[in-house]
C-alpha cells in the first residue's frame, strides 16, 4: 500500500471544486492525468497537462498584455487567488517588476478603490470592533485549519501616508505578506492577513454607498483597546507559534500597542521597528561610502510620527552602542513636526517625541524655528529623514542650505506612496552636485549625473521585515529585543560595493531573496545566542533552510 503524504490525504477528502477553488491546493492544468484520476478531477480541466514553466510563460504574457499597472495588479491578484504556487513561481522570476505592483506604490491605488474593485476577500480575517464576541471565530474561519505562523494586522488608520482607509486597508496586509513569501520564502499557506475594522473617519468612505466596512466613525479608547486585547488573546490561542506584525496603525495607538505586547509575545511594529532598521542600515551604508562616523552626525527627523520616532530610537540605540550616554546621544537629534522643531515645552508632544526634544535656550531664535527651512539653517543637519507625508517639502533651497554645511548629506525622503515623497532622487543628486547619499521610500530609477550613474537604494522596511520575520519564526523566538534588531541592522553591510562612484546606500531589490536569507540567519542566530528560542535549535542556518518554502508543486 503506497503511504500518502499529508497533502495527498487532505486532497483525497476533497471534491473537485474544493481542490480547484483552493489556491493552496490548486495546480490547474498542471494536475497530471494520474492525479486527475486519483482526485476526481477527470474532465474538470482542458485535457492538455502543462508544466509549471508553461503555465508561468502563459501567465507572464497575460500580465504583460495588461495596459496599466493597476490592471496588471488585478491580473496578479486573480492569479494569486487561483493558485498561490504558480503566482509565487512567476513572482520569483520578476520580483523587481512585481514588487511595486503587488506592494507599494500601486497597492495605494487599490486601497483607494478597494470597494469598487472588490472581487475576493483573499483569505483575510475581518475583525470588527462591533462584534468582539466573533473575534475567535473570525480568525478560526479565515485560517481554515491551516497552521498559521505569521499574521499581519492593520486597523488602517495610517495607511502609508494617506491616512484612514477603514476596511480597505486590508490590502496592505495582503501586500506585506506577499513580499514576505517572495523575499524570504514564508509558506503562503501559513500566513493570515487581518483587518481590524474599528470604523473610519474617512468621510469619503462613510458617504460611499459601496463602502464594505463598518459605517461609523472610528472608535478610540477603552472599547478599541479591549478589541485589540481580545484579538491578541485569540490570535495567540489559535496560533501559538505565530509572529504578529502590526502595520499602518494610527500615531496615537501604534507605539501604545507595541509597548503593551513587545515583551510578552513574538511581535513587532513594521512602521516603527521595520523602518527603524532599514533607515539605520541605510545610514550605515551611507557612512560606509562617506567614511564618516555616526557619532559626528546631526540627524533631523522631518515628520516625528510613528516612523520618524521609530527611526530616531533605532539610531539612538546605535549611538549608545557606540559608547555615548543617552544624554550625549540625544544631542544628535532634531525632531521637526507640525509645530516646527520640537522643544521640551512644545504643546501636544506624543510620548515617543518626548525622548527627542531640544531646549529653547540652545537657540537665539528658538521662536522662529517653526518651519523646516529655518531649522535646517539653525542646525546644519548631516542626515535628514522625511516621514512627514508632505510631498515636495525637501525644496531646492533647503537641500542646498543643508549641502552647504556637509560634504556628503544623507537625505532620505521616505514618505509613501510616490505622490507624497518629500523629494525626487534625481533632484537631490542634481541640487547637491552629486554629493547627496539618497534613499527613497518607493523604487527609484538610477540617476545619470555628470557621467556617474547613481544607484538609489529603496529605503523601505520591505528590505528588512521579511528577513527579520522569517528569522524570528524559524528560530521559534519568544520575543524580539533590541539586541536582535541591532544585529539585523548590521546584517546588510558589505553587500554594496561602496568603492564604485554612485554606489547605493542599500542593497538592490534584485538581491532581496539573497539578503533576506542572510538577515533571517543573523536574526535566528541572535535569538538562539540569547536563548530566546522556544524549541531546541542547533543550527540557525539549518533552521532557516528547513523552513524555506519553494514555489513548486508538491
Ligand atoms: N519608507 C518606509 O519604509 C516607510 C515606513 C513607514 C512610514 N513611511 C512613510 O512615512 C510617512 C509617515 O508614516 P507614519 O506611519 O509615521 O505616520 P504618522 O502619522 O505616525 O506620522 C506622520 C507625522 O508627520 C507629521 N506631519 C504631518 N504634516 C506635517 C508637516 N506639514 N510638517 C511636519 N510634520 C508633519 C504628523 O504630525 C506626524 O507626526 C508616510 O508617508 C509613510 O508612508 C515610510
Ligand atoms: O508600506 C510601505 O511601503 C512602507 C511603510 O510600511 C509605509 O507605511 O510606508
Ligand atoms: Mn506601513
Amino acid at each position: 500500500m503506497v503511504k500518502l503524504t499529508q497533502t495527498e490525504e487532505l486532497l483525497m477528502t476533497k471534491t473537485a471544486d474544493q481542490i480547484l477553488n483552493n489556491p493552496f491546493l490548486n495546480k490547474g492544468t498542471a494536475f497530471t492525468k494520474a492525479e486527475r484520476q486519483a482526485l476526481g478531477l477527470t474532465g474538470t480541466l482542458p485535457s492538455q497537462v502543462q508544466t509549471i514553466e508553461e503555465q508561468t510563460t502563459q501567465a507572464y504574457a497575460q500580465f504583460q498584455s495588461k495596459p496599466t499597472r493597476l490592471e496588471k495588479r488585478i491580473f496578479l491578484m486573480n492569479l494569486f487567488n487561483e493558485n498561490r504556487t504558480l503566482f509565487y513561481h512567476l513572482m520569483d522570476q520578476h520580483v523587481v517588476e512585481f514588487m511595486p505592483i503587488v506592494y507599494d506604490p500601486v497597492v495605494a491605488d487599490s486601497i483607494e478603490q478597494y470597494n469598487e474593485l472588490f472581487l475576493d476577500p483573499q483569505n483575510a480575517a475581518f475583525v470588527s470592533v462591533d462584534a468582539p464576541e466573533d473575534i475567535e471565530a473570525t480568525l478560526k474561519n479565515a485560517a481554515t485549519g491551516r497552521d498559521i505562523r505569521l499574521v499581519v494586522v492593520t486597523d488602517a488608520e495610517g495607511i502609508l501616508g494617506m491616512g484612514d482607509w477603514g476596511v480597505n486597508g486590508v490590502d496592505i496586509a495582503v501586500g506585506k505578506l506577499m513580499v514576505y513569501t517572495a523575499a524570504a520564502g514564508i509558506d503562503p499557506s501559513q500566513v493570515l492577513p487581518v483587518s481590524i475594522d474599528a470604523g473610519t473617519n474617512n468621510q469619503k468612505l462613510l458617504d460611499d454607498p459601496l463602502y464594505l466596512g463598518n459605517r461609523h466613525k472610528r472608535i478610540y479608547g477603552d472599547r478599541y483597546y479591549e478589541t485589540i486585547d481580545k484579538f491578541v488573546a485569540a490570535e495567540q490561542k489559535l496560533f501559538p507559534d505565530s509572529l504578529l506584525h502590526w502595520e499602518d496603525f494610527g500615531r496615537s495607538n501604534a507605539q501604545v500597542i507595541l509597548d503593551q505586547y513587545k515583551d510578552k509575545i513574538a511581535t513587532f511594529n513594521d512602521d516603527i521597528q521595520g523602518t527603524g532598521m532599514v533607515v539605520l542600515a541605510g545610514i550605515l551604508g551611507a557612512l560606509n561610502i562617506s567614511k564618516e562616523s555616526i557619532k559626528d552626525q546631526k540627524i533631523l527627523s522631518f515628520g516625528a510620527g510613528t516612523a520618524g520616532m521609530g527611526i530616531a530610537s533605532q539610531i539612538m540605540d546605535e549611538l549608545m552602542q557606540a559608547g555615548l550616554t543617552e544624554a550625549e546621544a540625544k544631542q544628535h537629534f532634531y525632531a521637526v513636526d507640525k509645530q516646527g522643531l520640537l522643544f521640551d515645552d512644545t504643546e501636544d508632544l506624543t510620548p515617543a517625541q518626548k525622548a527627542f526634544t531640544r531646549q529653547r535656550s540652545e537657540f537665539s531664535n528658538a521662536d522662529e524655528l517653526t518651519n523646516l527651512e529655518a531649522v535646517v539653517k539653525a542646525v546644519h543637519p548631516t542626515v535628514m529623514i522625511g516621514t512627514s507625508t508632505q510631498p515636495g517639502t525637501f525644496t531646492e533651497s533647503i537641500i542646498k542650505e543643508m549641502a552647504a554645511h556637509t560634504d556628503r548629506p544623507i537625505i532620505f525622503p521616505l514618505s509613501n506612496p510616490t505622490k507624497l515623497a518629500e523629494a525626487k532622487a534625481e533632484d537631490l543628486i542634481k541640487w547637491t552636485d552629486g554629493r547627496a547619499l539618497v534613499a527613497t521610500g518607493i523604487p527609484a530609477d538610477d540617476v545619470e549625473y555628470k557621467g556617474v550613474t547613481y544607484q538609489i537604494g529603496q529605503g523601505n522596511n520591505a528590505l528588512m521585515y521579511p528577513g527579520l520575520g522569517f528569522g524570528l519564526i524559524a528560530s521559534t523566538a519568544k520575543v524580539l529585543n533590541a539586541e536582535t534588531l541591532s544585529a539585523a541592522c548590521h546584517a546588510l553591510g558589505g553587500i554594496v560595493d561602496t568603492s564604485k562612484p554612485g554606489a547605493a546606500v542599500l542593497p538592490p531589490v534584485s538581491k532581496i531573496t539573497e539578503f533576506s536569507q542572510t538577515l533571517a540567519e543573523v536574526v535566528a542566530q541572535s535569538v538562539i545566542d540569547q536563548k530566546l528560542n522556544k524549541e531546541p535549535i542547533t543550527s540557525a542556518k539549518q533552521a532557516v533552510a528547513d523552513m524555506k518554502w519553494v514555489p513548486e508543486y508538491k
